[in-house]
């Protein structure tokens, strides 16, 4: 997104877009939370700390990674290991509701769930020359998005396991998998996008007339994580 403000501290319909995306989970028909942990950077704390929820919130300073803030906000929580935890990137403002639900209700049988959207292109790996090494089939392909979903002891057990092995990856599921464990894909729309390019931000940003705008009004949602 280039310089400047960071993303997530930017206006988004006349609050920050991570309030926006703190707003959207506190929706109606959204599941109810009982607390949020958001990991910001350290000189935004006083900020985050002053914002005013229905519900506890508990902002730590991120880390040197997103997993080392997840990590962070995940040890802010009060320690209730059975407790179902959503991890999302603050900056996806859509989240879309049915799902959400859907990936909470897969804990009571998997042991972790994750949104993702089908892939709908033809998937194409190249070398580092960009030459096109083979076409990998995308039936059963699917782009993870957030809330990536677990129960708070697991997610613990799970980032300690990483960081003692050195296993770093991209998103949170990820460490579940590793450890061998079952994660369920649950379906979820392209409207939960992530704003990573300004031309998504000019594109879905409240401002804007067409689409932007039609995926907000529906309540369809890193820089920094929320958990
Ligand atoms: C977690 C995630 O959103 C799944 O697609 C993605 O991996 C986050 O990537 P980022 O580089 O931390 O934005």
């Amino acid at each position: 997104m280039g310089g400047g403000t960071p993303k997530q501290f930017r206006d988004w319909g006349g609050v920050t877009l991570l309030e926006a995306t703190l707003r959207a989970f506190l929706a109606p028909g959204m599941p109810d939370l009982a607390g949020i942990a958001l990991a910001v950077p350290e000189d935004r704390l006083a900020e985050v700390r002053a914002w005013r929820f229905p519900v506890p919130h508990w902002a730590v300073a991120g880390g040197a990674t997103r997993q080392a803030s997840v990590a962070l906000a995940l040890a802010a929580l009060p320690d209730v290991p059975s407790a179902p935890v959503l991890i999302h990137d603050a900056v996806r403002p859509f989240p879309p509701a049915l799902p959400v639900h859907g990936a909470l209700a897969a804990l009571e049988t998997w042991d972790g769930a994750v949104l993702g959207e089908p892939s709908t292109d033809t998937l194409k790996r190249v070398d580092a020359q960009g030459l096109i090494l083979g076409t990998e089939p995308r039936e059963g392909i699917f782009r993870a998005q957030t809330p990536q979903v677990a129960r708070l002891g697991l997610w613990r057990e799970a980032f300690r396991w990483a960081e003692a092995r050195g296993f770093a990856a991209t998103d949170d599921v990820s460490l579940l998998e590793a450890m061998g464990l079952r994660v369920k894909l649950v379906p979820s729309p392209p409207t939960n996008l992530k704003l990573t390019t300004p031309e998504d931000w000019d594109r879905w940003h409240p401002g804007t007339t067409g689409c932007g705008g039609s995926a907000h009004s529906q309540g369809a949602s890193n820089g920094n994580q929320v958990v």
